[in-house]
């Protein structure tokens, strides 16, 4: 894993948007997967500015969200489809015809599942994820415990990620408790991920992957053994810590 130590969560959100933009045009058709949570609106803040002044297109490329809240239609505020063409897709020049976000609002779940997972294979994988990570190790919405070797599933969230999330919802009985997520094998077979950890509050949960031993007791410790993670940081979240990379 490479680690690149940014200033601070804006310089973090910059090098990550800049990365991004060169694969956009180097490769216009790139299938790019992307993440919810606070962690990435900054890059998606550079990304719009950079199509509004640089003229960056999105036309032909495809995305893929990492989870969506079971329970949550498109149009709920607080549902990740929500989030994506709020905070990014209503302000680029994507097809919205290929992004694409697991809908937590079906009758059945999971065939939702496989049908995700199909449709990521059918487009022969994800060349660039982004991921961000749970104060306890969760990748997408993979909890401590899933199956290195899991596919698109669905899970039970646990108190803590539910209390993470729960403000942005006016109360912690309206998180969700279930979720739809890319598994963790799916997300290995990413060609390359960025992971972004930023704040203190995730210093230790850097400090555990770095450290730590590869469990499925810590899911983002399955990053370690992907070929092509690079992990950046802001100073915050890596202060103090050893690096071993
Ligand atoms: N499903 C998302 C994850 O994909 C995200 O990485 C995590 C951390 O979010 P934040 O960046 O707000 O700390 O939150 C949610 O649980």
């Amino acid at each position: 894993m490479k680690i690149i130590e940014a200033k601070d969560y804006q310089d973090l959100s910059k090098i990550a948007a800049d990365y991004i933009i060169n694969k956009v045009n180097s490769f216009p058709k790139l299938k790019l997967g992307l993440a919810t949570g606070g962690t990435p609106i900054g890059i998606y803040k550079n990304l719009i500015a950079d199509h509004q002044k640089n003229g960056t297109s999105y036309r032909e490329i495809t995305t893929f969200n990492l989870d969506e809240y079971v329970g949550l239609a498109g149009h709920n505020q607080n549902s990740y489809r929500y989030y994506m063409n709020h905070h990014l897709f209503d302000h680029i020049d994507i097809q919205k015809k290929n992004t694409f976000i697991p809908r937590g609002d079906v009758d059945n779940i999971q065939s939702e599942c496989s049908a995700y997972e199909d449709l990521i294979q059918k487009h022969k994988g994800i060349d660039l994820q982004i991921l961000g990570i749970g104060t306890n190790g969760h990748i997408g919405f993979n909890e401590p415990g899933t199956s290195f070797k899991s596919e698109t599933h669905v899970v039970n969230l646990t108190a803590s990620t539910r209390m993470a999330n729960a403000r942005y919802f006016n109360s912690l009985e309206e998180v969700p408790t279930r979720a739809i997520t890319m598994g963790i094998g799916t997300i290995m077979k990413s060609k390359e991920i960025i992971l972004l950890i930023s704040g203190e509050q995730k210093k230790e949960a850097l400090n555990r992957l770095l450290t730590g031993t590869v469990d499925e007791s810590f899911p983002a410790s399955a990053l370690k053994n992907h070929p092509y993670v690079t992990i950046i940081a802001d100073k915050a979240a890596i202060a103090g810590l050893k690096i071993h990379s």
